[in-house]
């Protein structure tokens, strides 16, 4: 357990021009599993490492437990950090590659070996304990990975992308293991991913970075139901939110030729705002899009030919048009086809206005007031 505060944090690695991380703010509590999320390049790793230790930082100030740790010797942070590739020793057993760091530290033998069997019975691993890592299956390997950092009872957890090597299949099951396994430890972790459903389904809070730079920070309710731009609204969710080219009026809404009415709150967002009769981007997740509603409004339905149905199961993936815009549908009808006309209605209640230019979500003062921008 430990509270980790990070202040004006920049990065400039020595043969780069820019910075790399730009002015990093966070400040993170005891047990909090925190998720940094964003596309390759946007700095998530260079911000991990700068908190093990295995980066300096160019300016800015770390704090663990309210002491400046800048300057402290990653193996005095009190820090364990898994890595995507496990890394784990291929001449040694599971037993001895979880005991390593503690043999290291000259703890007591009876002590390694109660450590070792105590994580090993959390991670389920004590019929493995005798075995080489090539005998094991990618779940397990990671699994011993996350035994070799618990066996250290780190203050803080610091994970890189520890599933990407796994299946599908695996990483969901790992995915609610290490959620599991951080309801029980209450280590503090920061977690970097790169993919939004680990961060949604893992994080107490997520950090959204583009470009070395923080764009939003909040629970995974918050980010998915008050983005601040259009890249945080982009990326958290799946299928991505659409983003189609409106303008609306004090009466109606417009997409190319079609016209809609929409709730009176959300008209009054715009007029508020100065945005009634300018071009917008309107966002809409695929989600909020339905066919065959219960109760069918003509005012929020449309007819549209879908290009493309995509059978998931219980709901199908619909690929049409709205305007001059592809639109994506996660619909719960599993029987409509390729080139099928039907008619699709849109929940307007659940709609996200942004500036066309600046890509800022617009939004009304009250709404701002539950947002939380870097
Ligand atoms: N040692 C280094 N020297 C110079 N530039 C570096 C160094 N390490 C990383 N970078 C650059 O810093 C930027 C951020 O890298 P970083 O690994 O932090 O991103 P990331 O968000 O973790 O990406 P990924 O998801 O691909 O791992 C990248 O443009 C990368 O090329």
């Amino acid at each position: 357990m430990a509270k980790i505060v990070m202040k004006n944090i920049k990065k400039r690695y020595k043969n780069s021009e820019s910075l790399t991380v730009k002015d990093f703010n966070l400040s993170i509590d005891h047990k909090e599993f925190i998720v940094l999320v964003g596309p390759s390049g946007c700095g998530k790793s260079t911000t991990l490492r700068m908190i093990a230790g295995l980066e300096d930082i160019s300016e800015g100030d770390l704090l663990i437990e309210e002491k400046r740790m800048n300057d402290v010797a990653p193996k005095n942070r009190d820090i364990a950090m898994v890595f995507q590739n496990y890394a784990l020793y291929p001449h040694m057993t599971v037993y001895d590659n979880m005991a390593f760091a503690l043999k290291i530290k000259k703890i007591n033998k009876s002590e390694i070996d109660l450590r070792v069997k105590e994580a090993a019975k959390i991670l389920g691993l004590e019929e493995y304990l005798k075995r080489k890592p090539k005998a094991l299956s990618g779940g397990q390997r990671q699994r011993v990975a996350l035994g070799r950092a618990m066996v250290r009872n780190p203050k803080v957890f610091l994970m890189d992308e520890p599933l990407s090597n796994l299946d599908a299949k695996l990483r969901s099951q790992m995915r609610a293991e290490i959620s599991k396994l951080h309801r029980k430890l209450g280590a503090t972790t920061i977690y970097v991913t790169h993919d939004q459903t680990e961060a949604m389904t893992m994080a107490s809070r997520i950090v959204i970075m583009k470009d070395g730079k923080i764009q939003q920070i909040g629970t995974p309710k918050e980010v998915y139901d008050h983005p601040v731009n259009r890249f945080v609204a982009g990326f958290i969710g799946s299928p991505s939110m659409n983003f189609i080219s409106a303008t609306c009026s004090d009466t109606a809404l417009k997409i190319g030729d079609l016209t809609f009415t929409i709730p009176k709150e959300k008209i009054e967002i715009l007029k508020t705002t100065g945005y009634l009769n300018k071009k917008i981007t309107l966002g809409i997740r695929p989600e909020d899009i339905h066919h065959e509603p219960k109760e069918v409004n003509d005012s929020n339905t449309f007819e549209t030919t879908i290009d493309v149905s995509e059978l998931m199961g219980s709901e199908s993936l619909l690929y049409t048009s709205l305007g001059d815009s592809t639109l994506i549908a996660k619909v719960n009808s599993t029987n409509i086809a390729n080139g099928e006309k039907i008619t699709l209605s849109i929940d307007f209640n659940k709609i996200h206005f942004f500036d066309k230019d600046t890509e800022e979500v617009i939004q009304s003062t009250n709404q701002s007031k539950l947002i939380s921008i870097s």
